[in-house]
């Protein structure tokens, strides 16, 4: 199967999970816009939900399809979040994501709903976050460049991501600093470190926020929960 079946199986099983009259987060990302379109289909057969969006981009396609969004103001419980992720640890299911540019209101959304089901295929799976690329993290515009110095301090090359010439801005106006740390022993204590940097918003470390991961492979799905760390 081609990656995009992967993800689109990955995206349909999750869906399966929304229940009529939920609060449903609406994740960003190329899998995450499977779930979205699968959600649609059950919303014009029928289904009852309010779509709370990641992004802009997120909310446009959800719109134009025809799901209705709601404010985390009008419903601060979400029920449940359907996202991918750029990078899986087994185990403990840390994630790192952002390779987006969401990872602020993804973060945001995620913290405020009593279930995160991540949808990934199977390359994403990592025995150590890092392993794969870098760590997306979300920083004042202003002295960005001392916040990348501070980054490295702790071990990361922060490279400032670009598009068309330009700094990428996030939906909230902030750079992002594509940091490798390379293969992440500790995420959670990582997380803490960068928290604490002035000027960071929001790192893309994403530890003890995941409820499943649903992993589809060629050998079809399988539905990871967390297990303490190794
Ligand atoms: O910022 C974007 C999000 O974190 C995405 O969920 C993540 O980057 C995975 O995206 P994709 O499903 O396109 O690999």
């Amino acid at each position: 199967m081609d990656l995009n079946t992967l993800k689109q199986t990955a995206a349909r099983r999750a869906v399966e999970d929304v229940e009529d009259g939920m609060v449903v987060g609406l994740g960003t990302g190329s899998t995450a816009a499977f779930a979205v379109s699968a959600l649609a289909e059950r919303v014009r057969l029928g289904l009852r939900v309010v779509g709370i969006p990641t992004s802009e981009r997120t909310a446009r396609q959800a719109e134009a399809e025809g799901i209705g969004l709601g404010t985390l103001a009008e419903y601060p419980r979400v029920d449940l979040t359907i996202d991918g992720a750029d990078e899986v640890a087994l185990g403990e299911l840390a994630l790192i994501k952002g390779l987006g540019g969401a990872l602020l209101r993804e973060k945001i959304v995620a913290a405020a709903s009593e279930r995160l089901i991540i949808i990934v295929d199977a390359t994403k799976l990592v025995e150590r976050l890092g392993s794969h690329g870098p760590l997306p993290v979300e920083v004042a515009p202003f002295g960005w460049q001392a916040t990348a110095r501070a980054l490295e301090r702790l071990g990361g090359q922060a490279n400032l991501r670009a598009q068309e010439g330009q700094a990428f801005l996030t939906d909230g106006g902030h750079y992002i600093l594509d940091c490798r740390f390379g293969p992440i022993a500790r995420p959670a204590e990582l997380e803490a470190a960068i928290d604490r940097i002035p000027g960071v918003v929001e790192s893309g470390l994403f530890v003890g926020m995941a409820s499943a991961v649903i992993v589809a492979d060629e050998g079809g799905i399988e539905v990871l929960t967390p297990s303490a760390a190794p």
